[in-house]
């Protein structure tokens, strides 16, 4: 029978990625089950969600494997080896494969902290939490992706493949939400626990506005008096992640997102209100296209808070309270749980006369608040968690244009010196000298902008005659082209190989291992000061330093800070150098032995062009730039893998050899205000021996290297 193109499209993709249709054909299917034959949900972003969820599969096979073979050995544990034969564990595999999937879409969009905010054991969700003993989040998580919408009966049936005497594991877990619940809300805690419905019907629209794009489940709560106790229960039960709303008669109006403590997840963090509000607008914007310029999402809460008022009291005469509704504070926590005050009083006073941020440290909310209340998981309550507020330029004036900084975790912002040009750490040897620069190096001769010059000048010598830039002060497409096409082709032809490699001599210097190469690089070579041309001159860009607006921001695919643009960038664009320390490869080698705990090194490059062509290069004259340290803001461009919007260009400005140059990076396409610049850092994930660790790659990259390396990896464990 023909398949449909949807599914032979989905197969082909998995099969680029290495993975068989018989492998993927039971995932996709379950998966289409899951999201109800809603292809959009599997089809973005390349696949991803089916490429995670047959990932999981395959690991899932893995552990059954290895568990197999444990349990094999253990003769008294009979009644396990039955329930996990091959067979019977299939369906296991299968189920597992969404909820793994699930929890990665979910751990994708919210930086690691999905997973864990995922789980709801708050108040009426003990039943669940018991029941989620096979393995934490997982199968948890397997609960909602495959029963959450299901009745009840169904529901418990999901869990039942967990084998009967595995003891429920974080039972006692559920209990430790009880508790911060109520030590968070003190007295009101019993209102939030037993919520009672609005007088108006619950409203399934706001609740999908706030938190349902991802599948969480939001509780509409009035705890008012006078309400009855007709909650939304269905939600509630399969919620993770649960934001209340509640109001009362008196005008109180209180927003509370609940995070489940109960499962444990070491990299949890309370995000930043502000990091919070972004990346819902962004989300809002990406999804709904919304132009309102001016659109927040606390506009939005603030429009439900409305809402509420005049639902609950079909009374307008309430707005004002509301209305008083003030912007975030941020947050700074000290293991207490933490919220942020949305105060309904103007003058920031509660009505116990204290200042409404006081109660910040008190753990306790302000009676008179809107409380938009993070709970603080209380594993995690003894890590200091800052919240940064910056609006500054991080290189302090030392760039053309201010570099802001976006809101992030402020004790995540690296400790570093920012510089805008490299400077020589140590023992790197770095000749600028004008006596090294000949005739044929420069222009002495030309005036004004040699790009106006009817007749390039020798400095386009080294870019084949013509200039590299155009008059616009963009790359040369051709340019760019062959650029691009000389780094893809690495492997094939653009490599020299070193006689005596000086980073295999770092090493093993008694016995080093053959040069792996070194990509031969095409330069662009800029006018500089023996030139005669002006400082304007068209064919110096990457000297005359950053033109475009820039910001680092906290990315939300758990890759730390990154970059981005804040205009629209055309093809060939400059955004900036790659600026650190001038280090000898030795230097560096000692540098990462030091490195010690949590201590993270910037990726290093090495300033290796034509290392190949020499005889034997000096180890003072085998390069590296390091901006762990010392650096620019270049440091905070993540990697991509294959399809990157930036490339590194090698650019020649004071020296005329290829020791010592600049790394200038370019647009390869248009880029769109606020999106990432990435750049490909050129890893090779399978290469155990770079002195680097790699990173887990999450560039989402339907090129992934990493997650390539991975699928290797693990088809060789399951097959072979
Ligand atoms: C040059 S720094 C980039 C800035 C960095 N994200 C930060 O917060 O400072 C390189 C480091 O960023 C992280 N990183 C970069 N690209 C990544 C990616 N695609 N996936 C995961 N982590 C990435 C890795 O920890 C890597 O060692």
């Amino acid at each position: 029978m023909e398949l449909p193109p949807k599914v032979v499209s989905a197969m082909n993709a998995m099969k680029a990625l290495g993975l068989s249709w018989e492998i993927t054909k039971p995932v996709l299917k379950d998966l289409l089950k899951v999201y109800k034959y809603n292809w959009e949900h599997i089809e973005c972003e390349n696949y991803r969600v089916l490429a995670d969820a047959v990932l999981d599969s395959l690991e899932l096979m893995d552990n059954d494997l290895k568990k197999m073979t444990r349990r094999d050995d253990d003769l008294d544990k009979k009644d396990d080896v039955e329930n996990n034969s091959f067979s019977g564990k299939r369906a296991k595999v299968e189920n597992d494969s969404f909820s793994g999937k699930r929890a990665k879409v979910e751990n994708d969009s919210f930086s690691g902290k999905r997973a864990k905010l995922e789980n709801d054991s708050f108040s009426g969700k003990r039943a669940k939490v018991e029941n989620d003993s096979f393995s934490g989040k997982r199968t948890k998580v397997e609960n909602d992706s495959f029963c959450g919408k299901r009745a009840k009966p169904s529901n418990d049936a999901c869990f039942d493949k967990r084998p009967s005497h595995e003891p429920p594991k974080n039972e006692h877990k559920s209990k430790a939400s009880t508790t911060i619940i109520n030590r968070s809300l003190g007295d009101k805690s019993q209102q939030l626990e037993n919520p009672i419905s609005s007088a108006a019907p619950p409203r399934p629209l706001p609740a999908r506005i706030v938190g349902s794009s991802r599948g969480k489940e939001i509780a509409l709560h009035d705890n008012g008096k006078n309400a009855s106790t007709d909650v939304d229960r269905s939600a509630q039960n399969s919620s993770s992640i649960r934001l209340e709303l509640a109001s009362s008669t008196s005008g109180e109006v209180r927003l509370v997102i609940l995070c489940d403590p109960a499962l444990p997840c070491p990299n949890f963090q309370i995000p930043s209100m502000e990091i919070l509000c972004k990346m819902v607008e962004d989300r809002c914007l990406k999804s709904y296209k919304i132009l309102e310029p001016h659109f927040s999402l606390f506009s939005l809460l603030k429009e439900m808070c409305h809402c509420v008022m005049e639902l609950s009291s079909n009374s307008s005469e309430k707005r004002g309270n509301i209305d008083r509704f003030q912007g975030m504070n941020p947050v700074f926590s000290n293991g207490q749980p933490e919220y942020v005050n949305l105060k309904t009083s103007s003058n920031n006073k509660n009505e116990r006369g204290k200042d409404a941020d006081d109660t910040r440290n008190s753990g306790a909310l302000p009676n008179d608040s809107l409380g938009l209340v993070l709970f603080q998981p209380q594993h995690s309550s003894s890590s200091k968690k800052t919240v940064a507020f910056c609006d500054t330029d991080i290189s302090r004036g030392e760039e053309n244009l201010k570099i802001s900084l976006a809101n992030g975790p402020a004790e995540r912002y690296p400790p570093f010196h920012y510089i805008p040009s490299n400077i020589v750490y140590q023992n790197a040897y770095v000749n600028i000298s004008l006596a090294r620069i000949g005739d044929e190096d420069c222009c002495s001769t030309c005036s004004g902008d040699c790009l106006a010059a009817s007749i390039p000048c020798p400095c386009a010598r080294e870019t084949g005659g013509d200039y590299a830039y155009t008059s616009d002060g963009l790359m040369k497409k051709e340019f760019l082209d062959a650029i691009i096409s000389m780094k893809r082709d690495r492997l094939q032809k653009h490599l020299y190989f070193c006689k005596d490699c000086p980073i295999e001599r770092i090493r093993n210097e008694i016995m080093p291992e053959p040069c792996k190469g070194h990509l031969i690089r095409k330069f662009v070579k800029e006018c500089w000061n023996k030139c005669g041309c002006n400082r304007i001159c068209g064919n110096r860009l990457v000297q005359r330093g950053i033109t475009r607006n820039l910001q680092v921001f906290w990315t939300v695919e758990g890759k730390g800070w990154g970059l981005r643009t804040l205009e629209n960038l055309p093809m060939g664009a400059f955004i900036c150098e790659y600026v650190g320390e001038i280090l000898t490869n030795t230097e560096l080698f000692d540098r990462q032995l030091l490195v010690t705990g949590k201590m993270r090194h910037t990726y290093p490059v090495l300033l290796d062009a034509d290392w190949g062509s020499e005889q034997v290069l000096k180890d003072e004259e085998a390069l590296c730039l390091d901006a762990t340290f010392y650096g620019n803001v270049a440091r905070f461009i993540n990697h991509r893998c294959g399809d990157a919007n930036i490339v590194e260009v090698p650019v020649e400005v004071e020296t005329p050899d290829h020791h010592y140059y600049h790394l200038a990076f370019f647009t390869v396409r248009k880029v769109e205000a606020l999106e990432e610049l990435t750049w490909d850092y050129g890893i090779d994930f399978d290469d155990q021996t770079h002195p680097i660790k790699a990173f887990s790659c999450r560039c989402g990259s339907k090129f992934c290297r990493y997650r390539r390396a991975q699928i290797r990896k693990r088809s060789a464990l399951v097959l072979g």
